[in-house]
């Protein structure tokens, strides 16, 4: 866990914080098929295909943007640390490295929920995804039972 992230007290952790997230928010996601036209994505799991594939381009343009803002951020901040470390500038610019890392993580969430809607939409569950990760894998990469996919369904289309 990083120092910017906690589990409330009294709550016991999942065997994977990112499994479980996000198997809970393609859930979540799953079940606005039956929501109503108040729901983002319902609107997006049902409208015209283009909408969302709009958004997941939109979002990654904007992660790459944000991963070049911290990269610039924190070559200045590093920079101020040797040149003149313990000063007020030195301290302003290592607080706004972190903030433009924390901004890149956000965007990143951004894609994150526009591809799991994108997967929603075209029926494929997130074990699925996760085969088609695994399959690339090494045998020493790839996790003990991971899900794999049957060979007739590898690389498929290309
Ligand atoms: N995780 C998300 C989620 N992430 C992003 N978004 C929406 O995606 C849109 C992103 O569009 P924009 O880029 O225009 O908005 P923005 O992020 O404020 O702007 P930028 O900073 O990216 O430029 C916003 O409307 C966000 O609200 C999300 N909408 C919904 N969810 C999840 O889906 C659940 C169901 O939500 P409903 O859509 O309300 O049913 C929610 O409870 C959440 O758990």
């Amino acid at each position: 866990m990083s120092c910017k992230t906690y589990v409330p007290e009294g709550e016991a952790a999942p065997a994977s914080q990112v499994g479980a997230t996000l198997e809970a928010l393609a859930a979540t996601i799953a079940a606005r098929r039956e929501a109503g036209e108040e729901s983002y994505t319902h609107r997006l799991l049902t409208a015209d295909v283009d909408a969302v594939l709009k958004k997941v381009m939109e979002e990654a343009g904007e992660v790459a943007l944000a991963a070049k803002d911290a990269d610039t951020a924190l070559y200045f901040a590093g920079e101020s640390a040797d040149v003149a470390p313990d000063t007020s500038a030195a301290a302003r610019l290592a607080e706004a490295a972190s903030q433009s890392v924390d901004h890149l993580r956000y965007e990143a969430a951004d894609v994150a929920y526009h591809l799991l809607v994108v997967l929603e939409r075209f029926g494929i569950g997130l074990d699925e995804f996760a085969a088609e990760l695994n399959n690339r894998m090494t045998e020493d990469e790839r996790p003990a039972g991971a899900v794999r996919l049957y060979d007739d369904y590898v690389r498929r289309g290309k």
